[in-house]
């Protein structure tokens, strides 16, 4: 079955779930485009999760999902309110939702996992997870080491439910290249922060649209965190730090509260600025009507144009 026809959803495409990033009016924006506007549940209480559901919910009547960043304390509570708010589709992250996926399927809920490894895709459809997202190290935020590239033919030959390409995805072109390597959607993030609906700070979006391909760097590989955001002073200072092997300790003084730094107050030097190596491709700003309908226009015309390889007999 078609992820569209699962879904309900008229494009085959995700909104990612950027922690603290992915709320309203950007969610509710995706899902009436057509897409699957995604909550971002990522460090935020039972109560605050229960008002964003409502939030989306009163500004749109298309399916959305909420995703669960599983290295979060709180995952039992948040289930709990999904449950009660009758939210059907999950996505996961950074972790296994083995021990909630009686509650899930109890409860007629959809489970897709986001994963970084042909290993972890097999244990979720084990699991009876509905779909994976692949998620190549191309992505923002916490990443795998594997690229989009490789990892995505690789997780479609192994598992036969539907996956869907995540990890530098932000124009026609990747919707098609995606499709190729064998997902049948893709999850995009980096792109989406260059929408007007996208609730951060100016000076983050201008971030993202200054940046180039070789902006982004990952840091964090040396306590088993890798992150990708893009370089700034706070990132450089992380390295240095990471390359005199300094403690989990002394380098979480430098990332606590760096996320809302970049993201509310704009602070784009000292702050965490996840994004991903595509922002090199994202150069203005557009509504998420403008950008899903644009990329699936173009991906249409990419795929009739592929037409025969010229092979010289
Ligand atoms: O062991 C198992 O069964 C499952 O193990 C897993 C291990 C890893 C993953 C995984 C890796 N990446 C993803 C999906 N992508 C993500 O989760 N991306 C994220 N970006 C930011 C996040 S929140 C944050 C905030 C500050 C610092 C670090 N992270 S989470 N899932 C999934 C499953």
């Amino acid at each position: 079955m078609s992820i569209t026809k699962l879904l309900g959803i008229k494009y085959p495409i995700f909104q990612g779930a950027m922690a603290q990033i992915a709320l309203d009016p950007l969610v509710s924006a995706v899902s009436n485009a057509g897409g699957l506007g995604i909550i971002g549940s990522g460090g935020m209480s039972a109560d605050r999760l229960r008002e964003e559901i409502r939030k989306v919910r009163s500004n749109t009547d298309k399916p959305f999902a909420v995703n669960l960043m599983l290295m979060m304390h709180n995952i039992p509570e948040l289930v709990q309110v999904i449950v009660e708010e009758g939210v059907k589709i999950v996505t996961t992250g950074a972790g296994t939702p083995a021990p909630y996926m009686q509650t899930f399927k109890e409860n007629g809920i959809k489970v897709i996992p986001v994963i970084p490894s042909v290993k972890i895709a097999k244990k979720m459809e084990a699991l009876g997870a509905d779909a994976v997202v692949a998620e190549g190290t191309e992505a923002g935020g916490h990443v795998g080491e594997t690229t989009t590239m490789a990892l995505l033919p690789q997780v479609a030959s192994a598992v036969s439910i539907p996956v869907i390409g995540a990890g530098g995805i932000a124009d026609g072109r990747g919707i098609a290249a995606a499709f190729a390597l064998g997902a049948q959607g893709v999850q995009v993030g980096t792109r989406f922060l260059a929408t007007v609906e996208c609730p951060t700070h100016e000076n983050f979006k201008q971030a993202v649209i200054q940046a180039d391909d070789t902006s982004t760097t990952v840091t964090g590989r040396s306590i088993g965190g890798p992150v990708r955001s893009i370089k700034n002073s706070m990132i450089a200072e992380y390295l240095k730090l990471e390359n005199e092997h300094a403690s989990r300790e002394e380098l979480e003084k430098i990332s606590l509260g760096s996320l809302r730094r970049a993201v509310f107050e704009g602070d784009t030097d000292r702050g965490s600025v996840m994004a991903g190596q595509i922002c090199g491709l994202c150069n203005e700003i557009t509504t998420v009507e403008e950008m899903i309908t644009g990329m699936f226009a173009e991906a249409q015309k990419v795929m009739e144009n592929l037409g025969k390889l010229s092979i010289v007999e």
